[in-house]
């Protein structure tokens, strides 16, 4: 078992290059199982997910390559076939299979899908957009059977706003008869980047980054290239690490657009900002005020950066109200923080984190974010040492993290520990 060992402490000082989005590549490698010929993906991030997929695609006939930063998928020998278990059951966003597949071939095999589990994650929305063109699905043994003689576009009005069933319903629609219509469509950024990259392959997709998107289904989808837009959510982590270390660390190769809500929320605490073209510095202080943030659809804060925020509200000299708004119960990080000493109480979907200091212990990461909030806590405490087990989900959504750290001065290293 794995631990990530934190002497923290040390404010990070330096310049932090972020990698490619996993919530993008998780989308866009899948999406690739539409061309007839080969996808070139660029600024790919080295993510435990994106691992996973690639060996998905393989086990489905794909040819792949994969050389640092950059993946070449042909996928024109890939075949139809069941995937009721193993890596389907990894990852979250398996549930790209579904789309992709149903536009490619008619059919979809594959069991539910696996990945963070913080709370029930229903994909009802997902099985209603595939019904709405055309897909009869059933549930046998657990895996879905999604079927469509011929998609046929439609008009479809998300109850909730997600964006797995946006970019899914993207997926299948591309390759549908006639005219589709996503209305309360999500406006993430990773939208649009998955809309590009089907658009360069031959696809009709308006709209997208807007709460109406428009597709045209065409007949046939071919090769591209493809650059994958930064991450934000580590870039957010790493603005965060940076301002609760009371570091000055610039996070370069970002889109600071993207990065809005969360550079809003930082200055509101006292957290000093200068943004560039395509790098934000933030430098730290030693009072923060406490503050109210809400998790929220884009442009609104990241629930992905609700649970490492938390952390930083630790460091405030009040009280502050933390709210999550897209998911109900996303709080597993809690009763680890206050093992480490934090102040706080959860009411319904509100964290009450009250400031103080944190003192080091052992805690266990439960999901991705929850390992981030963790680590970001070890940072803050001087002179003893943090173990954070759970790496294996840090190693989700993380691209070279204890390198990262370490070039900025942290004191973190992974220890194989007993089980
Ligand atoms: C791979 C990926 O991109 N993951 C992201 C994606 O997850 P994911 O696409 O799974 O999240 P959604 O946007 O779909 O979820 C938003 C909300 O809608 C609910 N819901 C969603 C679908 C559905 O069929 N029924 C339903 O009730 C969810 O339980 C949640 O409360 O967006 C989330 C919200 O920004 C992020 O936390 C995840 O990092
Ligand atoms: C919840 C997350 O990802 P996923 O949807 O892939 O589990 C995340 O990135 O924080």
């Amino acid at each position: 078992m794995e631990k990530l060992m934190i002497a923290g402490g040390r404010p990070l000082k330096g310049t932090v290059t972020i990698s490619g989005a996993k919530n993008s590549a998780v989308a866009l490698i899948p999406a690739a199982i539409l061309a007839e010929s080969t996808v070139t993906l660029d600024n790919l991030p080295h993510l435990s997910d994106v691992a996973i997929y690639t060996e998905i695609l393989s086990e489905l006939g794909a040819s792949i390559e994969w050389n640092n930063e950059q993946m070449i998928i042909d996928p024109s020998a890939m075949k139809s076939k069941p995937m009721p278990n193993g890596n389907v059951k990894k990852l979250r966003a398996s549930y790209y299979l579904m789309g992709a597949m149903l536009g490619r071939f008619g059919e979809a095999i594959i069991g539910l899908p696996g990945g963070c589990n913080f709370e029930p994650r229903p994909i009802d929305l997902h099985i209603k957009g595939f019904e709405a063109l055309g897909a009869e699905i059933s549930n046998e043994n657990g895996s879905l059977h999604i079927r469509a003689k011929q998609l046929r576009g439609a008009k479809i009005y998300l109850d909730m706003v997600s964006v797995g069933a946006t970019i899914n319903i993207m997926l299948a629609a591309s390759r549908a008869k006639g005219f589709t219509l996503i209305e309360n469509a999500a406006k993430e950024p990773e939208i649009i980047d998955v809309a590009t990259l089907l658009n360069s392959m031959g696809a009709k997709i308006k709209g997208a980054g807007t709460e109406t998107i428009r597709i045209e289904g065409v007949d046939e989808m071919h090769g591209c290239r493809h650059s994958i837009i930064p991450d934000r959510i580590q870039a957010g982590t790493y603005m965060i690490a940076a301002a609760a270390t009371r570091g000055d660390v610039t996070v370069d190769n970002i889109i600071p657009k993207h990065m809005e809500a969360m550079t809003a929320k930082l200055q509101e605490m006292g957290v000093e900002i200068h943004e560039m073209d395509e790098s934000i510095r933030v430098v730290g202080r030693a009072l923060y005020d406490s503050i109210d943030v809400k998790a929220l659809v884009y442009p609104g804060f990241a629930t992905d950066l609700q649970s490492p925020m938390t952390s930083l509200l630790t460091q405030t000299t009040g009280v502050s109200m933390l709210t999550d708004l897209v998911y109900s119960n996303r709080f597993k990080h809690v009763p680890e923080l206050v093992r480490m000493g934090a102040k706080i109480k959860v009411e319904g979907r509100t964290a009450i984190i009250e400031g103080g200091t944190l003192s080091a212990a052992k805690v266990k990461a439960s999901d991705l974010r929850a390992g981030a909030a963790l680590v970001i806590a070890g940072l803050t405490v001087p002179s003893d040492v943090t173990e954070v087990t759970g790496v294996e989900y840090i190693d989700r959504g993380y691209d070279n993290l204890v390198a990262n750290l370490t070039l900025l001065g942290a004191e973190v290293w992974r220890e194989n520990g007993e089980e």
